[in-house]
């Protein structure tokens, strides 16, 4: 057994280590554990293991995970520091590169989503627009796209995948779902990412409708990754999840870190239900309303006619076919995503405005 007091000194692991140590100057530092697994710990929360050895990858795969982008989505962070914790009591060896990473510490001692601004619309270089300059979620999302672009760099002839995961503020109809960036040109995900979103127990996916400055965007736009945000269940504290729903996503990555061979078995039949993104709900400042109760569930379905928003100049009524809203939040500043609408892909066109 491997002890990880060099990488995380007096810390019991890297959780411990990511909270006591957020805010200070965290130099580079690394180990070897004994079956030869280098783990280089690049910055607060962030490591970049190398596996024994590279000419066993199988898939010819490098991974990157994210949790904790935003600081009160508990569940993904313990997940992953659990598969952390697994790999450093050497239970299993990674079989491909992995970029894990821990998103914004300071909100994750905070218990907040966010200390200053959300760090998820960060990325894809809006870390540099003027209002954001001394923002410390701008210098982190500028550390994070700077090591997520080494380590692609360094694995050019391997597929990069990148799953970015959280947890939601609403309850949601359907528990589990994935987010697909929007790129010009493509449709849906590969059908291997699919069978792995089925693995997780993730059955639904969304597909995003333009550009955005979210991580998946950046990696999935930048870094020619195949990338998703996850979403795997509900907003709650340290200590208040119930781990047991979030076995299924543990058990495949820990596959997907070993370079294991998918299981054969029905998820390989299985289909997600796929939506598409119609409308993205901005907060257009004052005289903005939106219609929407606070604790309406993700994928509640509003009927044809129905007014979901207005202000002095626009009014937004569903379309002809029935819409279904995800991520509703009032409480965001001018010009952020107050909510998605949503329908079925492939259903009719949204009826022309009479
Ligand atoms: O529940 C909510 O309102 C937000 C949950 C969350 O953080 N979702 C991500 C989605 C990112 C994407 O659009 O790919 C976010 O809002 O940043
Ligand atoms: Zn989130």
């Amino acid at each position: 057994m491997n002890t990880s007091r060099p990488l995380f000194d007096t810390h019991s692991d890297w959780l411990a280590h990511t909270l006591a140590c957020a805010g200070q100057e965290c130099p580079e530092t690394s180990m070897v554990l004994h079956d030869g697994t280098r783990i280089l710990r690049k910055a607060l929360g962030v490591l970049w293991i190398t596996p024994p050895d590279l000419a066993d990858n199988r898939h010819r795969e490098a991974l990157m995970v994210s949790a904790g982008i935003h600081g009160n989505e508990t569940a993904p962070i313990e997940v992953l520091n659990g598969l952390v914790s697994e790999l450093l009591e050497g239970r299993w060896s990674p079989g491909c590169p992995l970029l894990l990473i821990l998103g914004n510490p300071p909100a994750m001692v905070a218990g907040e989503r966010f200390t200053g601004v959300n760090l998820n619309r960060l990325f894809n270089g809006a870390h540099g627009r003027k209002e954001y300059r001394g923002e410390p979620e701008a210098d982190r999302a500028r550390l994070l796209e700077g090591v997520c672009r080494a380590f692609a760099d360094t694995y050019p002839e391997l597929a990069l995948s990148h799953y970015d995961l959280h947890t939601a503020i609403r309850p949601s109809r359907r528990e589990r779902f994935a987010l697909y960036p929007y790129l010009e040109g493509r449709s849906a995900p590969p059908r291997e990412q699919c069978d792995f979103l089925l693995e997780a127990e993730v059955e639904t996916l969304l597909l995003q409708h333009k550009e955005s400055t979210v991580f998946s965007a950046f990696s999935a736009s930048e870094l020619n990754a195949e990338s998703f945000t996850i979403e795997l269940g509900k907003v709650r504290p340290f200590g208040q999840n119930d781990l047991s729903r979030f076995g299924s996503i543990k058990q495949a990555l820990r596959r997907r870190f070993q370079g294991q061979i998918a299981p054969g078995c029905d998820h390989a039949t299985g289909q997600l239900t796929v939506f598409e993104v119609v409308h993205e709900i901005l907060n257009t400042g004052d005289g903005f309303r939106f219609h929407i109760p606070d604790d309406v569930a993700n994928f509640t379905e509003y009927s044809p006619g129905t007014v979901i928003w207005e202000d002095d100049q626009t009014r937004y009524q569903v379309g002809s076919v029935p819409e279904a809203i995800v991520f509703p939040n009032r409480e965001v500043p001018v010009g952020h995503r107050v909510g998605l609408l949503v329908r079925p892909a492939h259903s009719p066109a949204r009826a022309p405005a009479p």
